[in-house]
């Protein structure tokens, strides 16, 4: 039985975090201020436009309302202060984005996601919203309404209806929403996040409703900082990008990839607290080499083959200078299932100049040496005793590798070059031997040792006897009984860790891991499993899953104001400019967090 203490910690620790900033959460009376552009519902039925008479300060207005000056694409700076309107008058030629400031009352304060409360809005409420008649003539409490959608979620067979659902309340009532997700985490991460939302990509044309990111793409090159401007937040302090070529395990799902980076800031604001509208979901649509994507009738990308090169690079490029641009220095990117070859490069081209980190590179990789270091209590041994085999040397199988091979190094004293040497690496060719090295891709290259060549992962595993074995490769069912038979054979206990994601691509399962080591396997995956009972004996798996690290490492960055993550430590943002540090750390990030409490309007 295996429990990723650390990771396990982490969460909880989040969760912890989470509740008990509800518990003191401010009491802040607030009016239910909305913004609309004016082309479209400006004073629509049920909008007062009551500018003049809110009392809320000019410093929650700013903060409310999406005041955006669009500049001419031949200039870089704002120039003078803007008002509530987002006129800038030392720029008075620039033009400006007619956005106006109103109070949502009556039906379009029911349809308003940000601040409807549906059957929880008070008595006073009704009355000064203009709601009567529009509502039943119940009042409901939060948790009452919490308790009637985990009813109701229950009903659903079908995980992608419970997907579906969720997704439907995300957009009627964003903080029940984040209520049920935070008391509920255990029960709805795999609904909201993996596995549910591979399946959910692959079907993302079909059940698409409602845009809940940004799509950008090629059609919009030259001009993507315009279309920055037309996310009504302005705040923005973390964006998930991905451009869909390598979604989960499951390859290349073009634009409807979108559902990863939804998914993962909604657990930056369950998990890690920062406020839903400060999160910016982004899908970059160079185009799909998917096939059945591009002669799919219902898929909702570009239908033409990727860019790739030049053009790729020149791409992303415009995005990430659009974003700082737009977003400003402490703007956190994260990397999100991109393919390896573009991982690799736009993480080191873009870390020395933005706040970026690469989730499946380094989120992975922290998660699991946390995980490693747990089970190593299980098992004995130090870090530097093991020999690890990994199947899959690509963006997560390489970033483990070198964690791994720093902190042995840390360790021991030794250079990372000999740690290195205990730790082996399987591609689609087989094993990464110095013969391979001159065709391999740079990132392959430090894990090339002296071996004969060898083709299968069942044979790698008879010949380098690993202690832990880590598959990272994307495939499924690849773990077979012969190799875990084989690792368990000169191993008490076998470490073996199936990261690849959805439950699809697992390398092996909870029980075939259980019942083919004969219950000696120390085991987690990146996709959840339930209990497994063998021989009498119940054995519980841990996810090693980077959604156990992003959302802290996330709020430790933007909290501390750090401009750049660090390195080598992974987990440590420098340059902090949240000055002087505040003597409360935890105390501190409390007050930060987001509370899906509702508020009081007057
Ligand atoms: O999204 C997940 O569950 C973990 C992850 O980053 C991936 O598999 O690419
Ligand atoms: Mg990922």
């Amino acid at each position: 039985m295996i429990s990723l203490n650390g990771a396990t910690t982490y969460l909880n620790n989040s969760i912890a975090g989470v509740s008990k900033s509800l518990s003191h959460s401010q009491r802040r009376v607030q009016a239910p201020v909305i913004v609309s552009a004016l082309s479209s519902n400006n004073n629509g039925p049920g909008e007062r436009n009551v500018t003049l008479l809110m009392e809320t300060t000019l410093k929650e207005m700013r903060e409310a309302s999406p005041v955006v000056a669009v500049e001419p694409k031949t200039t870089t700076v704002g120039g003078g202060v803007e008002d509530v309107y987002g006129e800038d008058r030392a720029s008075e030629d620039q033009p400006i984005t007619p956005w106006t400031v109103s109070v949502a009352s009556g039906y379009s304060l029911l349809r308003d996601p940000h601040h409807n409360k549906g059957l929880a809005f008070s008595e006073k409420e009704r009355d000064a919203h203009f709601l009567r008649g529009l509502l039943p003539p119940v009042v409901v409490s939060h948790d009452l309404q919490v308790k009637k959608m985990m009813h109701n979620l229950r009903q659903y067979q079908v995980p992608l209806q419970q997907y579906m659902a969720m997704m439907d309340l995300q957009e009627m009532n964003e903080r029940l929403f984040y209520k049920l997700l935070i008391d509920n985490v255990e029960e709805l991460l795999p609904v909201v996040y993996t596995p549910t939302v591979g399946e959910a990509c692959q079907k993302y044309g079909s059940i698409f409703r409602r845009p809940q990111g940004l799509f950008i793409s090629l059609k919009e090159k030259g001009r993507i900082l315009e279309v920055l401007k037309n996310w009504p937040q302005r705040k923005i302090q973390v964006i998930v990008v991905t451009d869909g070529e390598r979604i989960l395990g499951l390859g290349d799902l073009g634009c409807q990839g979108m559902g990863i980076p939804v998914g993962k800031l909604s657990l930056y604001t369950a998990l890690g607290g920062i406020r839903p509208s400060a999160c910016l979901p982004i899908t970059i649509d160079v185009g799909t080499n998917n096939e059945k994507l591009l002669n799919d009738e219902f898929y909702i990308g570009l239908r033409q083959r990727r860019a790739t090169g030049q053009e790729y690079a020149e791409f992303m490029h415009e995005f990430m200078t659009a974003v700082k641009q737009n977003y400003g220095e402490k703007v956190l990117i994260q990397f999100e299932d991109f393919a390896n070859h573009n991982a690799f490069d736009l993480l080191s081209k873009y870390s020395n100049t933005h706040l970026v980190f690469n989730d499946d590179i380094q989120g992975t990789a922290s998660v699991v040496l946390a995980g490693l270091i747990s089970s190593l209590k299980l098992v004995g041994r130090t870090l530097a005793e093991q020999t690890f085999l990994f199947l899959g040397a690509g963006e997560a199988g390489t970033g483990i590798a070198e964690l791994i091979a720093l902190e042995m190094s840390k360790q021991t004293g030794a250079p990372v070059e000999e740690s290195r040497k205990k730790i082996w690496l399987v591609d689609s060719k087989g094993l990464i031997v110095s013969s391979r090295a001159e065709s391999l891709q740079h990132f392959k290259k430090p894990w090339a040792h002296e071996h004969q060549p060898v083709k299968g992962l069942v044979d790698a595993v008879k010949s380098i006897k690993p202690t832990v074995l880590i598959g990272s490769s994307g495939a499924g069912r690849t773990f077979t009984k012969d190799v875990i038979e084989a690792m368990s054979s000169f191993n008490e206990k076998p470490i073996i860790l199936a990261l690849s994601n959805p439950t699809s691509q697992s390398e092996c399962t909870a029980e075939e891991a259980y019942t083919w080591s004969k219950g000696r396997a120390i085991f987690a995956s990146g996709s959840p499993f339930g209990p497994v009972e063998y021989n009498g004996k119940v054995y519980l798996s841990g996810q090693a899953n980077n959604a156990y690290i992003f959302p802290g490492l996330g709020l430790g960055l933007i909290i501390s104001g750090a401009i750049r993550v660090h390195d080598d430590m992974l987990l440590v943002a420098c340059l902090a400019t949240r000055l002087p540090r505040p003597n409360d750390l935890i105390a501190y990030a409390e007050s930060c967090m987001y509370s899906p409490n509702y508020r009081n309007y007057r």
